[in-house]
């Protein structure tokens, strides 16, 4: 569904991306990994249309992409959720919900039944639609950002850091909303530090370093890869 060919980027002088080729499969969850500084968020921003390509394009649907801005982007169904959660914290949960449908132009029935879904698919949300976002867990906090990225009727939802400062408990509770999303249809694009929970949740992994993709494959093959066990893993084999 999303074509990227030859991306570079940066900010100002500094190049962070240097010829990114992907493909972001229509259904798929498709995981971005990598270590600190590699560029994911980078990618991410410009996928977004949040920074400018130096050169490189990318394609959706045979819609060439390459000079839109975020709000075309956004037109397009790219919803962006990003690390660090950005919500408004004085606001209500379901008032940052709504802040995602802002741009949308649809009756206030269809919003309910968006609002529906975000509230089945996240049930804590509910019970807590009333309470100001910053009063929320870390977990609870990016389930309404992943909640607001719902409401922009996204084709695809691009995840930055699900898991950072969560306990693990919260993570599987994440991770099966996502599954569930996916099977529904949803497509996935999930920049991930905890590389185990990347790797088993995607159908496609891109390994991303200094700017560049330096391997990709399906994600149980990156899995049990023993090279990118003792790189990302820190696993010794014997
Ligand atoms: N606003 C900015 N201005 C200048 N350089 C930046 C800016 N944001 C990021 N960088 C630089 O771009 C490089 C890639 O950063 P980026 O945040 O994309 O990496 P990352 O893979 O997402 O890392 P992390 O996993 O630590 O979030 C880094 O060297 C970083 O210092």
């Amino acid at each position: 569904m999303l074509e990227l060919n030859g991306i570079c980027a940066g900010y100002g002088e500094i190049q962070v991306l240097w010829g990114i080729d992907m493909a972001v499969r229509s259904g798929e969850i498709t995981a971005l990994i990598g270590s600190n500084g590699a560029g994911k968020t980078t990618l991410m921003r410009a996928l977004s249309g949040l920074i400018p390509l130096t050169s490189g394009k990318y394609v959706s649907e045979g819609v060439d992409l390459s000079k839109a801005s975020a709000a075309q982007m956004l037109a397009h169904g790219i919803v962006h959720v990003p690390e660090g959660r950005r919500l408004f914290g004085a606001m209500s949960i379901e008032d940052n919900l709504l802040m995602g449908a802002y741009s949308r132009s649809v009756s206030r029935s269809e919003l309910n039944r968006d609002l529906d879904r975000v509230y089945t698919t996240f049930p804590k949300l509910r019970e807590r639609r009333n309470q100001a976002a910053a009063t929320l867990s870390g977990g609870e906090q990016q389930m309404c950002a992943i909640g607001r990225g719902l409401m922009s009727a996204p084709r695809l939802l691009m995840i930055d850091e699900l898991s950072l400062g969560l306990s693990p408990l919260l993570v599987e509770q994440l991770v099966a909303a996502l599954r569930q999303l996916n099977s529904e249809g949803m497509s996935i694009l999930l920049v991930e530090q905890d590389v185990t929970t990347a790797l088993d949740l995607c159908h496609h992994a891109y390994i991303m370093d200094m700017g560049r993709i330096v391997r990709t494959g399906q994600g149980a093959e990156l899995l049990a890869d023993p090279i990118i066990r003792d790189a990302y893993l820190g696993v010794l084999e014997d």
